[in-house]
């Protein structure tokens, strides 16, 4: 049945949709199937996404009508469809009127991608009018207060050296405790892996007090604050809470020091609301496993990471993995840094649509996969700033002279990007960086070929 009559208009423009601030705009890349009309397979794809199904039913009547979501614009060489969706079709919770996230995704990207005339589809880009926007919780905690705690200044503080506690799996609590500590001699952050939490040979409560004591042993020799993300994902709400308590609790007065890791993809948008809601002092880390399944570009359905960013921003992520631009192990490219602009800025473009956060908190970029110090200034040079988070696990946990080591590394490589030095004499006055080139040659004959001669280093 072609409902283009109901559920496209073509005369609608994007300028009167978001002066009347009634609508949430989402742009897909969608492709009919063979043998279906490209206006019509949107129409059916909006009504699917709001208030119809493949068939005219009895019961619709004026009001329902109102709230259809409309097709406004298409461009079919270009596969390109964008919808407006009425703000009154999203849920609001009953105990505070606010909006949800869940409603948001499984409307705009819920039974639409499992349609039989649909090729494909997949969100690239979405638009928040403000009156949607302020329903929002936006991030409660921001790098402003990690930057406190480290004793830096709260604008422009700074590149915070974090890891990633390797191996991912297989310390038992006294050698993963152990860990934390001698990476803490030289950094700022440890972050859990994700599938870190409570494994037989690790129990949670003994590893995190042991985590505790490794911060205010490695705070007490270096006389300088530091910071542990600790994974509180599960699938049970309480069970996140019970986590979460334990930790405060322990950390005791360094309870400021910790944030909160939650794996909000494979846990999904209320795990993550329930730490911003409950923790709401606790940074918020948004750790994004799995997103790849539906934001890699060689998936044609689901969402891009730009979407899933920008999103996990609305919900209160303090930060969210954004990747490495290219510059680590997993895909990207440098092009992904509008990414962290749309997180941070407070009027940021993004693929198709502006974006103006009316003072939202920002969310921190956390920059993560297979860093190392001789990617870094690459990295820093393609983004322009290093207001961020990075955690370099095999970039810390394989520097030839460990973790303490790994992470000086880091830190040189953020100044001699700074320093717009040439890494290579750079290093000939910075041992930690310049014993990077050794630990992971293989990066440095790709990035700095002939790179043993000016370090002195025999072939
Ligand atoms: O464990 C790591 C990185 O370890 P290493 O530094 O040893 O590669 C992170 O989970 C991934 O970076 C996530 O990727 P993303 O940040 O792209 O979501
Ligand atoms: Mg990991």
């Amino acid at each position: 049945m072609d409902q283009s009559n109901r559920y496209a208009d073509l005369s609608l423009t994007e300028e009167m949709l978001i002066a009347g601030g009634k609508h949430v705009l989402c742009a897909y890349i969608m492709k009919p199937k063979a043998g279906h009309g490209y206006v019509e397979t949107a129409a059916h794809f909006a009504a699917e996404s709001s208030t119809g199904t493949n068939v005219e039913v009895s019961t619709t009547d004026n009001f329902t009508r109102g709230v259809d979501a409309l097709v406004y614009e298409v461009d079919e060489k270009n596969e390109l469809m964008k919808i407006a969706y009425p703000i009154e079709l999203f849920d609001r919770n009953i105990i505070d009127g606010r909006a949800m996230l869940a409603s948001f995704l499984t409307l705009t990207i819920g039974n639409n991608q499992g349609m039989g005339d649909v090729e494909y589809a997949k969100m690239h880009d979405f638009y928040v009018p403000p009156a949607y926007l302020k329903l929002f919780d936006g991030p409660a905690t921001t790098i402003k207060d990690l930057w406190r705690v480290l004793g830096r200044p709260v604008v422009d503080g700074g590149f915070i050296v974090g890891t990633i506690v390797k191996p991912k799996l297989g310390l038992r609590p006294e050698p993963f405790a152990r860990a934390c500590y001698d990476f803490w001699l030289g950094g700022d952050f440890i972050k859990n892996d994700e599938p870190q939490g409570n494994q037989l040979f690790s129990p949670f409560k003994e590893t995190i007090r042991a985590v505790a004591d490794a911060m205010r042993r490695a705070q007490d020799k270096t006389g300088e604050a530091k910071l542990f993300s600790a994974n509180i994902t599960a699938d049970d709400h309480y069970e996140m809470l019970a986590r979460g308590e334990f930790i405060l609790e322990t950390f005791a007065e360094n309870a400021d020091h910790v944030a909160f890791l939650v794996d909000g993809y494979v846990a999904g948008p209320a795990a993550i609301t329930t730490a911003r809601r409950n923790f709401p002092r606790q940074y918020l880390h948004y750790h994004r496993a799995g997103h790849g399944a539906v934001t890699s570009p060689q998936s044609k359905r689901g969402y891009t990471a730009f979407v899933l960013s920008k999103m996990a921003r609305l919900q209160g992520a303090s930060g969210i993995h954004t990747g490495t631009m290219g510059f680590g192990k997993m895909e990207g490219e440098a092009a992904d840094r509008i990414m962290a602009f749309m997180i941070t800025d407070d009027s940021a473009d993004g693929p198709y649509f502006h974006q103006e956060w009316l003072g939202m908190n920002p969310t921190t970029p956390i920059i993560s996969g297979g860093m190392n110090a001789l990617r870094m200034p690459g990295f820093f040079a393609n983004l322009g700033h290093s207001n961020l988070i990075m955690t370099a696990g095999g970039g810390s946990y394989g520097h030839i002279d460990g973790p303490a080591a790994g992470a000086k590394s880091l830190r040189q490589a953020e100044q001699c990007w700074k320093e717009t030095a040439d890494p290579l004499e750079f290093a000939k006055d910075h041992h930690e960086f310049a014993r990077a080139f050794e630990s992971f040659p293989h990066d440095a004959d790709a990035l700095f070929p002939g790179w043993r001669g000016p370090l002195g280093i025999a072939a």
